[in-house]
Order: structure tokens, then C-alpha cells, then sequence
């Protein structure tokens, strides 16, 4: 098991911790498919929803808050019935603005898994308005049913009544819809073809600023993040950010970054430029390579 996990085990009942310890060896990062969860739903005996509840100390163990200390654990379902955990990620030095909430990272989880619908979000702590109304930027995100501790399960249209969303920019296709976009790019550098095909996936309807980040690690591993859109502007999530969030879902620290690539539209009507030097800074010296590529 992971250092992380061994202080929040202890505050999983036993009947569920007792089968989920082999889960979370050092390759864990927060995914839980399908075949386990039922798994850990036979060999713990406990109902699903309770069950649900009762693994948030494990996904908020993904964080890393070290403006607050608050530890926010999220989990999706995908439409595939996998799991996906996701926790709150500040950047330390950098404006409250460029932290990401657990249950954006939790859906980016899924989104970057293929996921092309969410069905449920499980978080520990009520989720701010923010994450609600980036909850109902996903495909028929107003059905999503919110799980939270001490609550009964009720779907965002209870917490988030009179929504605003996509529909009133005339958006017909919500977030998680898949994307073909067609950005091309001259290259073989592979972290760049990465990236293109990241960006070629990336939800921008507001600002066609399709784009991704393609981050390489000094092992040679690489970590994706694409830029999600909100109708409200402000909540929208920055690929950089999307990025990073993996790296932490996989028990990296930012040194481990090596080479950090930006890829965006020339055809955008804003660039992710700027903000993300602002947010790479506050994690490593590595310069952002930025890179544009031409629609066809
Ligand atoms: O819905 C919420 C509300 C807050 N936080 C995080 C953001 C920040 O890191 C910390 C304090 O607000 O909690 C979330 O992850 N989700
Ligand atoms: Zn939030």
C-alpha cells in the first residue's frame, strides 16, 4: 500500500478495508473499474452507496492542498460503471484562481479514461457552486446523481435549481460529448503528437481555443491534460491544470516534470498561454514549450 493511504485506511470500515489493501499498491492511481467495485462489493458485504461513501478517505488522500489542508475527495461513475477518484489540487504561491477542485479532477479523470458520461459523483464535502455548475456542463449533468455524506442521493437539478448552462450560449453538445476536432501540426516529436491528439479531443465551444497540455516526466512517462469549457467562463479547466492532476492522482511530485508542452488552436479567440506560465512556474522551472497548430 501507498504511504498516502496507510493514516486514511484507518478510517475505512475493516469489512471493506480488508479487501481493497491489494488495490492500492504503487501503481494505484484512483481508478477503480467495474469488476473490482462489485469485487469489493461481494467480499465486504456492504450495500453499493454505502460503500461509495465509505472509499473517500482514499480519494481525498490524492490531494494536495497546501494553501488550505482541507483534503477533498471526489469519485465519478462513468457510464461504463468504473470509478474515478480525483482530489483538490492547490499550487502553492500562485493565485487561488489556478487550484482545481476534486470533483473537477474527478471528472477529468473519467473524461481522459474515454468516459462520454458521468452517472454519479460521491464527494466528501458539499460541493461548492463552482464545481456545481461545472457539474452541469456534462452531458445531462442536470440527472447526475450527487452522493453525499449524511445526505440523501438527489441529482444536480436539487442543488443547483434555475441552472444556467450551454444551452443559454447555444451549446447543444455538453461537455463529455466526443470531440473530432481537426488541428494539424508538421512533427515527430511524439510528446507533440500527443498532444495534438489531446487537443484534437478538448471541449472549447466558447472560444474554439482547442488545446492540451502533454507533460513528460523524467522516467519517460507522459501525462495528458485537455482544456474543458464551462458556459460561466470562470469555472472552465485549464488543460495545464488537468495535467497536473494526474501526475498527483499517480503519486508524482512536480519534480518528476521534465518537458511541458502547450498546443493550442490558431483559430482560438483567447490564449492558455499566459495563465499556464503563471501556474507552471508555481511547480517547476521547466520552461512551457507553446506550440500552435493550424486547423485543416
Ligand atoms: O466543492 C469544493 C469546494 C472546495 N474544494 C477545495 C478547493 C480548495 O482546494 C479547498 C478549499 O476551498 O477545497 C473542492 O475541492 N471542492
Ligand atoms: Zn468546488
Amino acid at each position: 500500500m501507498q504511504d498516502r493511504f496507510v493514516a486514511r485506511i484507518t478510517q475505512v470500515p475493516e469489512i471493506l478495508a480488508t479487501p481493497l489493501i491489494p488495490l492500492l499498491g504503487a501503481s494505484f492511481s484512483g481508478h477503480i473499474s467495474k469488476a473490482e467495485l462489485e469485487n469489493l462489493i461481494a467480499d465486504s458485504g456492504m450495500e453499493k452507496n454505502e460503500l461509495l461513501l465509505a472509499l473517500l478517505p482514499i480519494a481525498a488522500a490524492l490531494a494536495n492542498p497546501p494553501i488550505s489542508d482541507f483534503y477533498v475527495g471526489a469519485i465519478a461513475i462513468g457510464r461504463s460503471g468504473d470509478l474515478y477518484m480525483g482530489a483538490n489540487m492547490e499550487l502553492a504561491g500562485e493565485a487561488l484562481g489556478q487550484a482545481v477542485h476534486a470533483e473537477q479532477n474527478a471528472i477529468s479523470h473519467a473524461w481522459l479514461k474515454g468516459e462520454a458520461g458521468i452517472e454519479d459523483i460521491i464527494v466528501n464535502a458539499s460541493p461548492c457552486g463552482h464545481c456545481r455548475q461545472f457539474i452541469n456542463e456534462l452531458v445531462q449533468g442536470s440527472d447526475i446523481r450527487i452522493h453525499l455524506p449524511g445526505q440523501a442521493t438527489a441529482p444536480l437539478a436539487h442543488y443547483l435549481p434555475y441552472a444556467f448552462g450551454p444551452k443559454d450560449l447555444n451549446i447543444t453538445a455538453p461537455l463529455l460529448t466526443p470531440q473530432s476536432i481537426e488541428l494539424a501540426l508538421e512533427t515527430d516529436d511524439p510528446l507533440l503528437i500527443e498532444a495534438l491528439d489531446q487537443a484534437n479531443q478538448s471541449y472549447a465551444p466558447y472560444s474554439s481555443n482547442h488545446a492540451a497540455v502533454a507533460i513528460e516526466t523524467h522516467d519517460g512517462q507522459v501525462f495528458v491534460g485537455r482544456y474543458a469549457e464551462n458556459a460561466a467562463f470562470n469555472p472552465s479547466m485549464m488543460p495545464l491544470q488537468m495535467a497536473l492532476g494526474c501526475l498527483m492522482r499517480h503519486n508524482l511530485g512536480f519534480d518528476a516534470i521534465e518537458r511541458v508542452v502547450l498546443l493550442e488552436s490558431s483559430a482560438g479567440k483567447i490564449s492558455l498561454a499566459n495563465a499556464s506560465v503563471a501556474a507552471l512556474c508555481a511547480v517547476t522551472q521547466v520552461q512551457l514549450e507553446h506550440v500552435v497548430a493550424e486547423p485543416c
